[in-house]
């Protein structure tokens, strides 16, 4: 990949760039701004340079619609307010308003297109239907693009792969960051390498456990996910999220890592409620033993301390995913533990994934606790697996 000096001068030029701006929200308030913090080194650059800028960012999974509920106007604000320069925000993504703003940027000056998942083609899986979408991006007069939306670079989709083939480019400073962290995970693995797997994103995150069996020596599983390996024991769930057409592929990933020598651990008792509510009233059972009528929202305490046990005890440890809806008090303990853990770890630790940062910042834990906090979750993932990243594997070999 080329770094954004390999780009030459970029006094007067367009930089179209893509970053990763999906923060967590309360309303239009954001709850945590790190995924933005970390996209400003690489755009104070490309305004020192001379350049004048143009973002390219999404939030959430609006799904080709517009939606208000989706705007990236909190995180154009607050990206203004951390540069210390105004970021305008298009009305549109391609439209009207998006091309009014990109002719008359100027040199130093930033500008934001609306998210770019309101069009339907961003996400695509028709070749030719992105690179469409893709020609309207470069044609928005760019003269180069940067990639470094790290947290997306797991997505072929149109401003993070397909544009990049329109246009001379480079990596940003927070994408070559984030690899040169992660390759470290995968040459410099000091055993015991325990992966902490967790969250909601449970269908994207369970692909990848086949590939992690191999490198890893334990896989922990926590957080939204636990349930369809449960289910795949022969376990009712009650409520819970699970992935019915998923329990196979559990069940195959035990018996192979049973093959393997391999351990996947999952919890042995769980915090269940009847809603999925911050008042909700929290109950403690065994993971086995799970009532029909409620859903689990958390690990319960004996399997936050066996967890805490193994990850202290690693000397590599990758950490994606809450263990539980940390955002609602009463079911962040077992988050809280497993972070503190991975504090402890003598040897490197990294936790990765928006709502994994956003969830030990706000338990309290400081971003030098850990190894290295990465802004994708997902991304490392698959990066870890071994996998070729679309939006990587797009950019000029240097
Ligand atoms: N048992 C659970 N049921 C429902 N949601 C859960 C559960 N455990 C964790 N979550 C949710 O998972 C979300 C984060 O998932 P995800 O996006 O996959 O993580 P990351 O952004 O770190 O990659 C959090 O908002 C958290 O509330
Ligand atoms: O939040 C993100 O990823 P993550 O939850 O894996 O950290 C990225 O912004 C990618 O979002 P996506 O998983 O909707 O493509």
């Amino acid at each position: 990949m080329k770094s954004i000096a390999d780009l030459g001068d970029l006094s007067g030029k367009k930089v179209l760039i893509r970053c990763d701006l999906n923060v967590p929200l309360d309303g239009e308030t954001i709850t945590d701004d790190g995924r933005i913090r970390a996209s400003v080194p690489t755009l104070k650059a490309l305004l020192d340079a001379g350049a004048g800028v143009i973002v390219m960012a999404h939030l959430g999974r609006p799904k080709g619609q517009v939606n208000p509920k989706f705007s990236l106007a909190p995180a154009a604000a607050r990206l203004g307010e951390l540069l210390g320069v105004e970021v305008k925000l298009a009305d549109d993504v391609v439209g009207d308003s998006a091309q009014q703003l990109a002719s008359a940027l100027q040199a130093g000056e930033v500008m934001m297109l609306q998210n770019v998942r309101y069009e339907p083609a961003e996400e695509s899986k028709d070749e030719a239907e992105r690179a469409e979408l893709a020609k309207k991006y470069a044609g928005l007069g760019a003269d180069v693009f940067v990639s470094d939306g790290f947290g997306v670079v797991h997505r072929k989709q149109a401003s993070v792969y397909d544009v990049a083939k329109l246009l001379p480019n480079a990596a940003g400073l927070l994408v070559e960051k984030e690899v040169q962290v992660l390759k470290q995970l995968t040459t410099e693995t000091k055993n015991p390498y325990v992966v902490v797997l967790g969250g909601s994103k449970v269908s994207d995150k369970l692909k990848v456990i086949d590939n992690l069996l191999k490198t890893a020596d334990t896989l922990v599983i926590g957080g939204g996910m636990l349930f369809t390996f449960l289910k795949a024991n022969g376990h009712e769930v009650g409520t819970s999220l699970l992935e019915e057409d998923q329990v196979e592929t559990c069940r195959n990933y035990l018996a192979e890592a049973e093959k393997l020598g391999k351990e996947i651990i999952l919890p042995t008792d769980v915090v269940v409620a009847p809603e999925f509510k911050a008042d909700a009233p929290p109950t403690v059972c065994a993971a086995d033993e799970m009532p029909s009528d409620q859903m689990g929202l958390d690990i319960g305490p004996e399997s936050a301390t066996a967890f805490a046990n193994v990850i202290r005890t690693a000397h590599t440890v990758f950490w994606n995913g809450p263990m539980g809806v940390f955002e609602m008090a009463a079911f962040a303990n077992g988050t809280r533990e497993v972070a503190e853990a991975l504090t402890k770890v003598d040897g490197l630790s990294v936790v990765g994934g928006g709502d994994s940062a956003s969830a030990v910042r706000a338990l309290g834990f400081a971003d030098d606790d850990f190894g290295h906090i990465s802004t994708g979750g997902g991304a490392s993932l698959e990066y870890l697996e071994g996998k070729e990243l679309p939006g990587l594997a797009v950019l000029d070999a240097n």
